[in-house]
């Protein structure tokens, strides 16, 4: 194909590309990857409509328009009662798509409004130029209580999912370590899945003093309010995930400032989890770091995901002597950084 009639097929996934994501929601908020699964076996239609309280009608299309996009499977049964019957089955993919796995994601993506408009564009969102004093104002919209749920049970998820990466690949750098203390841990999910994984660890789970207050109780694990443009904890080690990427490179500097007057100039070490963007080559993430970082771009006032080099200068303007990079088969990648 020429480029031309390339393109004109390409432009299709633009013009309509949000209808993908817009459907993918509704299938997750019908709950359909959990029916399919608790029904053990393909469904029929008419069980998938009782099941998931959705009419037949405008089910068909739904599920007509995910099996082409290959989320879930239709199989055409040639069972003599039923031939020709239309039945649908998960697939890996709907697997993930399930609400404790992966589903929250979409939803938070999806959700009240995707708000990167020109105006903000215009007016600097995403250059660094400040466009607001107060960059504590992380949010530019209106957030009501349902929604504000929802990020709460998303922010859990994420800390699931970008855990268990770092520890089926980087469990090295967790070796011989006592305390870590994971800064913006949120109510702890991640540092009570480290403690977990390796047991020799003792956790803090730091974040704001609202948010702790509202954390379960974790074994191993000691929840601390504050605020870490004032002071962190003292540990061993200091773990910051989808932190940095929240705020500009001035308040990064700070916050990394603070985090390596809480750990031992000789034996400590900060643990940075985040995307590292590649701006050279492309691995099948690229596209998902790319998408986070215009996630970041509308929903915060200067964050920004960063290229290795960008995160070099963070981290050599806040007086660290060196650093290691460890790429994952993921969106993240883990960077080891020493006073
Ligand atoms: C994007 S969430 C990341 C949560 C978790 N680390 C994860 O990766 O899923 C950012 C966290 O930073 C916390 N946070 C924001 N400002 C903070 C501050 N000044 N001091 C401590 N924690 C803060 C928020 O409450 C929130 O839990
Ligand atoms: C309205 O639609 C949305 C707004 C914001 C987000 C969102 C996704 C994130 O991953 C994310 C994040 O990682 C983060 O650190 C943050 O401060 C905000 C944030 O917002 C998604 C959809």
């Amino acid at each position: 194909m020429d480029k031309e009639a390339q393109a004109g097929v390409d432009v299709w996934k633009y013009a309509l590309g949000f209808d993908v994501m817009r459907v993918v929601k509704c299938a997750i908020e019908l709950g359909i990857p959990e029916a399919l699964e608790s029904h053990g076996k393909p469904i029929s239609l008419s069980d998938l409509s009782s099941s998931v309280g959705c009419p037949e009608i405008s089910l068909h299309r739904i599920m007509r328009f995910l099996t082409h996009h290959g989320i879930f499977e239709k199989q055409i049964t040639d069972a003599p009662h039923y031939p020709g019957s239309v039945f649908y089955a998960q697939t890996p993919l709907s697997r993930l798509l399930s609400r404790d796995n992966m589903g929250t994601f979409v939803l938070v993506q999806a959700g009240p409004e995707f708000g990167l408009t020109a105006k903000d564009l215009k007016a600097g969102k995403g250059s660094g130029v400040e466009a607001s004093p107060d960059e504590s104002i992380i949010w530019n919209m209106v957030i009501d209580k349902e929604y504000d749920k929802l990020f709460q049970e998303f922010l859990g998820c994420h800390a699931k999912v970008a855990t268990s990466a770092v520890i089926d690949n980087c469990s090295k750098i967790f070796q011989g370590i006592g305390t870590v203390v994971d800064v913006g841990g949120h109510e702890g999910t991640a540092i009570g899945m480290l403690v977990k994984a390796f047991p020799w660890i003792r956790g803090i789970n730091f974040d704001l003093p609202d948010v702790v207050s509202g954390a379960p109780l974790l074994q191993g694990v000691d929840h601390v309010g504050g605020n870490m443009f004032e002071s962190v904890p003292k540990a061993d080690a200091v773990m910051l995930m989808w932190i940095l990427h929240d705020w500009s490179d001035k308040l990064c500097v700070d916050i990394l400032k603070k985090c390596k007057e809480a750990i031992a100039t000789e034996t400590g070490k900060v643990i940075i989890v985040e995307a590292v963007i590649d701006e050279e080559g492309e691995d099948e993430y690229t596209g998902a770091r790319l998408a986070l970082d215009m996630t970041i771009m509308s929903s915060t006032v200067n964050g920004k995901e960063r290229t290795a080099k960008e995160w070099a200068q963070l981290l050599d303007a806040a007086g660290f002597s060196r650093y290691t990079f460890h790429y994952m088969k993921a969106i993240d990648s883990v960077i080891e950084a020493y006073p």
